[in-house]
C-alpha cells in the first residue's frame, strides 16, 4: 500500500527531506507563509531557505495546515522546537488516529526539558512516535551529496516500514530502536558544534579541534546513557557521526554562531541577522537543567551556556576549555 505524507515546516530541512520522500511517495509540504508555498508550487524552488536549488516538481505544498494533515498515512514534523508544540496543537484536529509522527527536529522545548517525541505522545497520545536524524545538512542532501541517516522508533515493525519512505540512491537511511539516545544526540552536538565554532573563530587549530569534539562526545554520552539512552548510538550515525558533520561544516548554524562569538560579537546581533534556526542557542540551558538534574558534569556546554547568555567571554571559556586540569581519559572535565 502506498502511505501518503503530510510534512509540516518550509524551511531548509523540512523542504530537503519532503524533496527526499517525493521519490517514494505523495507528499504534501505545509509551511506558514504564502509565498514559500507559491515558490514551490509554480517555481519549484524554495528561494527563501534553499536559494539557486531546484525541488522536484512531485513536490507539492499548501498554507492549509488540514490539506497536509488529512490524508496523511505518517506525519513529519520539520518545526524548530519552540514553536512545534503550537503546530502539533494545530495539526491534531485534522490527523487520523494512530497515524505515526517522525520528527526532525533537533532540540528541547524550552518550558518542560521535553524531546519532541515526548511533547508529540503528550499532544497525540496514542500515535507511534520517531525522528529521522544523522549527519545531513541540507544544501549538501540538495546538492546531490551522498549521505546516511537513521530513523529512529521503539517498534521495530513500524520502522522497518518508514525506513523506504526516506531510503533513497544517495541517502541511506537505517534503522535503530533506542530513540532516546538517537533523538538526544541529534540535540547535545549542536552545543557541542557552536563551542568548536567558538575555538575556529578565535584561531584555534586542528588539535584543538580535534580535542573538543572527542571531549565533548564523551560529554553528551555521559548525559545520554544517565538519561537512559544505549552507549553505543553516541558512537554512531547519531551522535559522532552527526557531531563530526555539524562541528566541522561552514553550512552549519551552529558552528556559525560559535564563529562568530569567538570573533567577539554578542549574541543577539549574531540572531538577529540569523534567517535560520540555531537550536544549540536555545537547547544550552536546558542542557545544563538536565546535567544537573542528572549528576553529569558537563564542562563544555556550560562554558557555551555562559557564553551564549553573555556571563562569560569567548576568550575566556575557551582558555579555561584548554586550560582546564586534566585527569584519566574516563573521568569528567
Ligand atoms: N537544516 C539542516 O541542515 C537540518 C536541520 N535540522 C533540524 O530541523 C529543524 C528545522 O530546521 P530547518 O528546516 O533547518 O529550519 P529553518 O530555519 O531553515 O526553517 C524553519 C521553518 O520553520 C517554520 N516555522 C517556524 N515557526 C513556525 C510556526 N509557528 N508555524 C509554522 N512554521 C513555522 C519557518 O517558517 P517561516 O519561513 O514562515 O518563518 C521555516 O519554514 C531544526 O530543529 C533543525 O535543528 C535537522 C537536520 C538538518
Ligand atoms: O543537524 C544538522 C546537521 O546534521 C544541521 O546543523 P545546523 O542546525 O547547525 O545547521
Amino acid at each position: 500500500m502506498e502511505l501518503k505524507v503530510g510534512l509540516l515546516g518550509g524551511g531548509s530541512w523540512g523542504t530537503t527531506v519532503a524533496s527526499l520522500v517525493s521519490r517514494n511517495a505523495p507528499i504534501k509540504l505545509w509551511a506558514r507563509d504564502p509565498e514559500t508555498v507559491i515558490d514551490i508550487n509554480d517555481n519549484h524552488c524554495n528561494s527563501k531557505y534553499l536559494p539557486d536549488i531546484k525541488l522536484p516538481p512531485a513536490l507539492t505544498a499548501t498554507s492549509e495546515i488540514g490539506e497536509a494533515v488529512s490524508g496523511a498515512d505518517v506525519l513529519v514534523m520539520a518545526i524548530p522546537s519552540s514553536n512545534f508544540r503550537n503546530v502539533l496543537e494545530q495539526a491534531k484536529p485534522h490527523l487520523r488516529p494512530w497515524v505515526p509522527v517522525i520528527s526532525l527536529t533537533k532540540g528541547l522545548e524550552l518550558a518542560t526539558s521535553k524531546r519532541m517525541t515526548e511533547v508529540i505522545e503528550e499532544v497525540l497520545p496514542g500515535h507511534p512516535v520517531g525522528v529521522l536524524t544523522g549527519p545531513n545538512l541540507a544544501r549538501e542532501i540538495m546538492a546531490g551529496q551522498a549521505a546516511a541517516s537513521v530513523i529512529s522508533m521503539e517498534d521495530e515493525i513500524i520502522v522497518k516500514q518508514l525506513q523506504q519512505l526516506f531510503h533513497s540512491g544517495l541517502f541511506r537511511v537505517y534503522t535503530n530502536t533506542d530513540l532516546l539516545g538517537c533523538e538526544l544526540g541529534g540535540v547535545l552536538k549542536n552545543i557541542i558544534a557552536i563551542a568548536v565554532g567558538m575555538g575556529d573563530g578565535l584561531g584555534a587549530g586542528d588539535n584543538t579541534r580535534s580535542a573538543l569534539i572527542t571531549r565533548g562526545l564523551a560529554e553528551i554520552t555521559r548525559l545520554g546513557v544517565a538519561m537512559g539512552g544505549k552507549p553505543e548510538t553516541f558512537s554512531g550515525l547519531t551522535g559522532m557521526g552527526d557531531m563530526i558533520a555539524t562541528c566541522t561544516s561552514p553550512l552549519s548554524r551552529n558552528r556559525h554562531v560559535g564563529v562568530e562569538l569567538g570573533k567577539g560579537r554578542h549574541i543577539d546581533e549574531i540572531i538577529d541577522e540569523m534567517l535560520m534556526v540555531a537550536e544549540g542557542v536555545k537547547s544550552a540551558p536546558t542542557v545544563m537543567a538536565l546535567a544537573k538534574k542528572y549528576g553529569v558534569e558537563m564542562p563544555i556546554a556550560e562554558d557555551v551556556f555562559e557564553v551564549t547568555k553573555g556571563n562569560r567571554s569567548a576568550v575566556r571559556a575557551f582558555r579555561g576549555l584548554v586550560n582546564q586540569s586534566a585527569g584519566a581519559e574516563s573521568d569528567a572535565g
